[in-house]
């Protein structure tokens, strides 16, 4: 793909609105991404009331895949990030591997929720779990 190609449609994706890929009612905005120096995106995600996202990961084709997520906005209930072992986890802050730690949202009631989303994908072996023991 042409940088010309590349950027077009880099253009065409950020800074809108989107549904997100569970589609359970939360929208996300492609802020930055880039493949260089190491694969990053980042992402504005808005939950509005009533959204949720089920319990799934993030797998990517090769390496190990990070975020770290900043809360934003916390509605009044629900909404909480769950995910069994997390890097790094404050109510605010979360780290962790979306491809081999399975995580969901919970429900939003009373208010929105807002989070800011970089994710990196690092070089090396890919344990998503999804790979029969040796
Ligand atoms: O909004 C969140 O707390 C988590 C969203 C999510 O599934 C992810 O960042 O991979
Ligand atoms: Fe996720």
């Amino acid at each position: 793909m042409s940088f010309a190609t590349t950027l077009r449609s880099y253009f065409s994706l950020a800074f809108r609105w989107q549904r997100g890929r569970q589609g359970t009612g939360y929208d996300k905005m492609l802020l930055l991404t880039a493949r260089w120096p190491l694969p990053f995106d980042s992402y504005l995600i808005r939950y509005p009331e009533g959204s949720e996202i089920p319990p799934h990961t993030d797998p990517v084709q090769a390496g190990r895949h990070y975020r770290l997520n900043v809360v934003l906005k916390s509605p009044r209930s629900g909404g909480e990030f769950v995910c069994a072992t997390p890097i790094f986890a404050t109510r605010r802050i979360k780290l962790f591997r979306p491809d081999a730690c399975e995580h969901s949202v919970t429900r939003v009631v009373g208010g929105s929720r807002y989070v800011f989303s970089l994710g990196w994908v690092l070089p090396g072996r890919s344990d998503a779990g999804e790979r029969p023991p040796p």
